[in-house]
């Protein structure tokens, strides 16, 4: 967070009621040692933010403590304004429309694109019952368009086995939007992918971010260029630098601790 955005009290600027995600004055210990130091971060709904910073920074344990993996020893967690997240679990939470990629893509190998997706849409039906569900117009053309927001419309009826890397990403990125979340949290999305597949990345969350709320974190700063969002530097569990790319990446501190090195 820049300094002007730091109100006199030092409490994040912006109010409580107009964000998507609020976190405040948010701490956790393990074994003593401060994994996430007395943290601010606030997304507005519609937004995408790029979070950055050196290993160890806490950016997973950010993720872990707003999808509920993780409670905080200190401070606020809200969703959507009003929701304590600090008061549910992770299903809850899932459920309430956080959406979280990991890194390692983890689709159905053995089946194809579009059975990945038609289980993602059924949630909680069964494997078996999923398949043999009748589908209905609305879910066809759910799976129609995230097909294209994902770049697979040609690979439909391909086996998710064969596909490279950075499609079977993609593919993670539309089961995601198959459960409809309101945030998408998503990490290092680009990690092995060729230079092509994470420029259309790039592309692709800025087409979902129309929609959706999004938190990318990512080491690749091309690719952070490329999204065109405020980024976010962690450093020791709080916020180092907040701004434009130009901004953060320019900063000392930043330089310092994390693109210096
Ligand atoms: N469950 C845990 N038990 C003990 N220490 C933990 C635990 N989870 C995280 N840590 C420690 O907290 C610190 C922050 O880790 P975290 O994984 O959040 O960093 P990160 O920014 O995601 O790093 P990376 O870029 O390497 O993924 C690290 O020093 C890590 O070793």
């Amino acid at each position: 967070m820049t300094g002007a955005e730091v109100a006199a009290s030092g409490k994040p600027a912006g109010h409580r009621e107009d964000t998507i995600l609020y976190l405040d004055g948010v701490s956790v210990s393990f074994d003593g040692f401060k994994a996430i130091n007395n943290l601010s971060f606030l997304l507005r709904e519609g937004e995408m933010r790029a979070v950055i910073g050196p290993n160890g920074a806490g950016k997973t344990t950010m993720m872990d403590i707003i999808t509920g993996k993780t409670r905080p020893d200190e401070g606020e967690v809200f969703f959507n304004g009003n929701v304590d997240l600090t008061r549910h679990d992770e299903p809850a939470i899932a459920t309430m429309g956080i959406g979280r990629k990991f890194q390692k893509p983890t689709v159905f190998e053995g089946h194809t694109v579009d059975d990945n997706l038609a289980l993602a849409l059924s949630g909680v039906r069964s494997i078996f019952a999923s398949l043999a569900h009748r589908r209905t117009i609305e879910e066809e053309r759910r799976i129609v368009e995230i097909l294209e927001t994902t770049r697979l419309s040609h690979l439909r009826h391909t086996s998710a086995a064969s596909l490279s890397h950075g499609q079977k990403q993609w593919l993670e990125i539309g089961m995601l939007l198959a459960q409809s979340p309101k945030v998408l949290l998503v990490d290092e999305p680009v990690a092995g992918m060729t230079d092509a597949e994470t420029a259309e990345t790039a592309r692709l969350l800025r087409d979902i971010a129309r929609s959706h709320s999004v938190v990318v974190v990512e080491h690749d700063m091309g690719f952070v260029r490329d999204l065109g969002v405020k980024v976010t530097c962690l450093h020791e569990g709080s916020v180092l630098s907040e701004g434009t790319i130009d901004h953060v990446s320019a900063d000392p501190k930043v330089i310092e601790v994390y693109l210096g090195r």
